[in-house]
């Protein structure tokens, strides 16, 4: 967004140095982003470029090997969930058969130290106001009292972000938060994502496979490949830097084909030759 000029505020999230790996595999190989209150920032890189395991290290559902995740200059313990910091994914995980009130309601059980099994019969009814405040800020409050799983995915994926405020998130992570929708939801998530950021002042890291909604709606478009950030730019990123991210998965992909091709060939000619 060119338009957009930010004095750049003191980062709320601060990532420095992030490693992990699975077993043998090196998936964050000392990654350092950060991202302030009031702005976007989207994440673009292959698949297995080590994206999701960066957002997942952040909000603590994967414990990081090396390097330091701080939240308003406070550090995270590594691998324990950070109160300011929620995160949306693509497969929305709101629980169906609940109502879409106790949905958000759940974003405030961490903070009144209930148990994540929803085990209360009702939220305290100042839980309940604020997750309808949250609701109206999503422009879901007509829907409170319907069953979460009867909204549309659009819609659903917008009452995962009131849960998210309603948890009081500062820092909003978004895991491919538009990937199951369709164009019209897109657009409709990805406003109200911007307008979290500039409205109410969330620093939002958003995992995108879309460039061109990366260019839009973000402030910078941090590019990774192999677990390392190899640009972290303004939205102008040009064409190519963002091809070059997808070329070695490209390159692979042609190569395997090749290979079948070749296979396939070889067993044709071995094939003709047992039939002559
Ligand atoms: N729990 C796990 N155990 C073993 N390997 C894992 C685990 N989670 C991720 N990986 C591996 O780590 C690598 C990076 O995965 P990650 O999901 O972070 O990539 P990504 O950039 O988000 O990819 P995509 O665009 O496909 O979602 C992949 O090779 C993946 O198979």
């Amino acid at each position: 967004m060119s338009e957009r000029t930010l004095d750049r505020a003191p980062a709320l999230l601060r990532v420095d140095g992030l490693r992990k790996a699975f077993g043998e595999k090196t998936v964050l190989d000392g990654l350092s982003f950060e991202v302030a209150s009031g702005e976007v920032v989207s994440l673009l890189g292959a698949n297995g470029s080590g994206k999701s395991t960066a957002l997942r290290c952040v909000v603590g559902l994967e414990r990081p090997d090396g390097g330091t995740i701080a939240v308003d200059g406070v550090s995270a313990k590594p691998g324990e969930a950070v109160q300011a910091v929620a995160m949306v994914f693509q497969k929305i995980h709101l629980v169906p058969r609940r109502s879409v009130l106790d949905n958000v309601c759940a974003g405030a059980l961490g903070r009144l130290g209930l148990s994540r099994s929803w085990s209360v019969l009702a939220f305290p009814r100042e839980v309940q106001a604020e997750a309808m405040a949250c609701l109206d800020r999503v422009g879901l409050a007509d829907r409170a009292r319907e069953k979460a799983g009867r909204l549309s995915g659009g819609q659903q994926q917008r009452v995962a972000v009131a849960r998210a405020l309603c948890q009081r998130a500062r820092v909003l992570l978004a895991d491919e938060p538009v990937s199951a929708l369709d164009p019209a939801a897109s657009e409709q998530v990805m406003h109200l994502l911007r307008s979290l950021a500039d409205d109410d002042g969330l620093a939002v890291a958003a995992v995108l496979h879309q460039p061109d909604l990366a260019r839009r709606f973000s402030d910078r478009i941090l590019g990774l490949a192999g677990g390392r950030l190899v640009f972290d730019s303004s939205a102008e990123v040009t064409d190519e830097a963002v091809a070059d991210l997808y070329r070695p998965a490209l390159e692979a992909l042609e190569a395997a084909e090749a290979a079948e091709a070749a296979a396939a060939m070889a067993s044709t000619g071995t094939a003709t030759k047992e039939f002559a």
